[in-house]
């Protein structure tokens, strides 16, 4: 289930059981003729019915939604103007399905921080001609609900993030995986497009990787391509990114790099590596494929199997050196 989806369902669940609990108690407040309050509840009731729909309405773009924010802050901002007007202590113990909403629809931080301006009049209220003991225990109550759900969102959203770390980084290297390559490369690829800045990409590959394999091992070949990938980061500049294709070969994409600053750049790399002994293996050689985005390259393929194809020449041209192959160039 993607990211979208999940919070789609649960926005409409948070929304659905608060609205049905809200709803139960004007249907109380009804019967025991608290008018004031069955106006507030029903008042609340179609404001959570509100969210419902904006949840459905807006399902595609569930993580930038703004409404949940103005639907929440009119929700919190009623019930407080009820706790400050109607004069009635049991309308605090509302507030607790509202905090742990503001939590559950909002971004944590926006969450916590209506939560807590929702928390503040709701304490004091409390505290206001109710007997100590009692004040103390709704309010502890109120603050273990938010401490509780926040520390339990911060939870999740920590997972979240590590799990999309691990889904597009390679384990060995901490470099990104070929699984995020395709979603960057078409990103630039847009960007190259809007802006009409230049694009290049590199495909690099080492030199004799099966004797390397073979003399080293696959834990030795493994050392190897990490160390390779410290050594390109740091010899790459900001903004560059870099990927890893198997265990022998990676690829690059250089944001704002013509062609001149590619042949630069990928002779930088070839050198850097073929002048460097490396622990337990010395001397290395690779052979470097580049290309700069023509205007006619408006997918991550063509880039790509020009880059490998480049790679492929270099390779059949001795090693140990970079090949370029121009852009694929329109009549516009
Ligand atoms: N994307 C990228 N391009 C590079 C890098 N290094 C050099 N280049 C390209 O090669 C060109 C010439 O680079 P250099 O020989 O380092 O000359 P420079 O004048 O110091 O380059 P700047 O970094 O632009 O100031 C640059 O303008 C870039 O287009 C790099 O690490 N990444």
């Amino acid at each position: 289930m993607t990211e979208t989806r999940l919070r789609t369902w649960t926005h409409s669940f948070g929304y659905g059981l608060a609205a049905l609990f809200i709803f139960s108690l004007a249907l109380q407040n009804l019967r025991y003729g608290f008018y004031e309050l069955f106006y507030l509840a029903l008042a609340m009731t179609c404001l959570l019915l509100a969210g419902l729909i904006y949840t459905f309405v807006c399902r595609r773009q569930q993580l930038s939604a703004p409404g949940h924010l103005l639907i929440l802050a009119g929700l919190n901002a009623g019930l407080v103007a009820a706790i400050l007007v109607l004069d009635s202590p049991g309308v605090t113990h509302w507030a607790m399905p509202l905090l742990i909403l503001n939590l559950l629809v909002l971004p944590l931080r926006q969450g916590l921080s209506l939560s807590a301006l929702l928390l503040v009049p709701v304490i004091g209220a409390v505290w206001f001609g109710n007997s100590a003991a009692y004040a103390l225990m709704t309010s502890m109550g109120l603050i273990l609900t938010l401490a509780v759900g926040a520390l339990y969102i911060w939870h999740y959203d920590h997972i979240a993030q590590s799990a999309e770390d691990l889904a597009i980084t390679d384990p060995v290297t901490g470099a990104h995986n070929s699984r995020f390559l395709d979603e960057t490369l078409q990103k630039e690829i847009s960007r190259a497009i809007a802006t009409g800045h230049p694009l290049s990409v590199i495909n690099l590959s080492f030199d004799y990787t099966d004797e390397i394999r073979d003399l080293h091992g696959k834990a030795g070949l493994q050392n190897l391509f990490k160390s390779v990938t410290e050594h390109l980061f740091g010899v790459i500049r900001a903004g560059d990114s870099l990927y890893t294709l198997n265990d022998s070969e990676f690829f690059l994409i250089l944001p704002f790099t013509p062609e001149e600053g590619v042949r630069v750049i990928a002779e930088r790399i070839r050198r850097s590596i073929g002048e460097r002994e490396w622990s337990g293996i010395g001397r290395l050689s690779v052979s470097l494929g580049c290309t700069t985005r023509g205007n006619g390259d408006t997918s991550t393929v063509s880039l790509r199997n020009r880059a490998n194809q480049a790679m492929h020449q270099a390779r059949q041209r001795g090693m140990d050196s970079a090949w370029f192959s121009p852009g694929e160039s329109v009549d516009i």
